[in-house]
């Protein structure tokens, strides 16, 4: 039986196994892995797996003038999390060491190992002061590399190091935004949103009963500023779940109606709506087929990508390889043109992405304008607080991404653009 410190590190390495090798994300292996763990190791558990994750290929760099030839994936994931812990968070080697080499004898795969194990990370240990010199931890190639075509080398460098740095905690006010950083203790962003550090107890802080903000990333709050949704407005919400921007849109007085093809999002939505005294017609449906209207403005939050909220997920370059990614492209286009056909005319819809690639953002709205004569980009609607010019492209497209604010914490990447329906 593991030890009290080893437990949450074990599961921490199975959580590593099911991302790195069967290449799930963590908000999939975790339910099965921790629903046996006390809370407070299953926190410890996912904050190892995320922070072991974040610097794995800075941690591969360490490990490897060690290492004659790669052992097992369990045990360079033993490795590597125990690197983690010693240079990335400063843990004392001998607590580190001994869990990782429980962790090594208690599977008879690994067993024949812990030898081994306990030898590199102590030539780890002896090395930590190496370890703030290492590159900031990479991207795969097959994220890299199409993101340094469309950015440049200089601007990938600089969302990986806003990954390395992790992302701080937003909270959108259903209110004044300047009275809830008061009442938080936060940092008022120039975009509304407030901002505190990470790692803050969201269920303590003060108004979250009372529902009168939720979690949601600053950038993340931005599209529904963007449609711009006023008291008594017939705004669509397509794929809406978990519901922070439905929340926005019925806290601006819109009525809004809510779709999203998931039943358990859609569940989370409505509890999200009860919490915060919000309310919003509900619809589980595909978006594709979905009919009715016709509305005054639409959010289209497609699904996609994800990968402007690496920072968040570092789990997700290791789980994804982007050959799951065409297929988005595609629903994206169909989204796209199905939401334009529920818009009267004269209508708004704004698209928007937490992607970093082209593919789904500025390319997006070039191929929607050419497929629809008449459509238009409302760049009017990008005219807001705290929205830099230069984050907006040629085409009227808002590009946000995770290195802008650097100074301040950064933000998550994504695309966001107002399209106008012909009257
Ligand atoms: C980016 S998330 C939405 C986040 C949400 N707008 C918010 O602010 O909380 C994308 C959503 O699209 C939903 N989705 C995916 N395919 C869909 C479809 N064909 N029809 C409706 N919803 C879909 C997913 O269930 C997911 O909840």
């Amino acid at each position: 039986m593991a030890g009290d410190a080893t437990r949450p590190r074990k599961v921490a390495v199975d959580l590593m196994g099911d991302v790195i090798e069967d290449r799930r994300l963590l908000s999939e292996a975790l339910p099965r892995r921790v629903d046996r763990l006390a809370p407070e190791d299953r926190a410890r558990a996912q904050r190892l797996a995320v922070m072991a994750l974040r610097v794995a290929d800075r941690a591969d760099r360490m490990l490897g003038p060690h290492l004659t030839r790669r052992p097992s994936p369990r045990v360079m994931n033993i490795l590597r999390l125990g690197t983690a812990e010693i240079c990335e968070a400063g843990e004392a080697a001998h607590g580190v060491v001994n869990s990782a080499v429980e962790i090594a004898r208690a599977d008879k795969k690994t067993a024949g190992l812990a030898g081994l194990v306990n030898a590199v990370l102590r030539k780890v240990a002896e090395d930590a002061g190496k370890w703030p010199g290492l590159p900031v931890p990479r991207l795969p190639k097959w994220l890299r590399k199409p993101l340094v075509d469309d950015y440049g080398k200089a601007a990938v460098e600089a969302m990986e190091a806003a990954h390395y740095a992790g992302a701080p905690l937003d909270l959108t006010a259903k209110g004044d935004p300047a009275a809830l950083a008061a009442a938080v203790g936060g940092e008022l962003l120039p975009t509304g949103s407030v901002r505190l550090a990470a790692g803050a107890q969201v269920t303590a802080l003060p108004g979250f009963q009372a529902g009168d903000w939720w979690v949601q990333d600053a950038a993340a709050a931005l599209p529904a500023q963007v449609l711009g949704a006023g008291p008594g407005e017939a705004v669509l919400d397509l794929c809406a779940a978990p519901g922070g921007k439905t929340m926005q849109l019925a806290a601006a007085g819109a009525d809004v109606t809510a779709v999203d093809i998931s039943e358990g999002r859609m569940a989370r939505l409505a509890e999200n709506l009860a919490r915060a005294g919000l309310a919003a017609d509900t619809v589980t449906a595909d978006a594709l087929t979905f009919e009715g209207g016709p509305y005054d403005a639409i959010l289209l939050d497609a699904p996609c990508s994800a990968t402007g909220t690496i920072r968040r997920h570092p789990d997700l370059p290791h789980a994804k390889d982007g050959s799951e990614f065409p297929g988005l492209f595609a629903l994206q286009e169909k989204l796209i043109d199905h939401a334009l056909g529920l818009l009267r005319p004269g209508g708004r819809l704004v698209f928007c992405t937490c992607s970093l690639l082209i593919d789904e953002g500025e390319e997006q709205l070039r191929d929607a304008l050419a497929r629809h004569p008449g459509l238009a980009v409302d760049r009017a609607a990008l005219a807001r607080p705290g929205i830099e010019p230069g984050w907006i492209g040629p085409e009227g497209g808002l590009r946000l991404r995770p290195d802008y604010w650097a100074d301040r914490g950064g933000m998550d990447g994504f695309f966001i653009a107002c399209l106008v329906k012909p009257a």
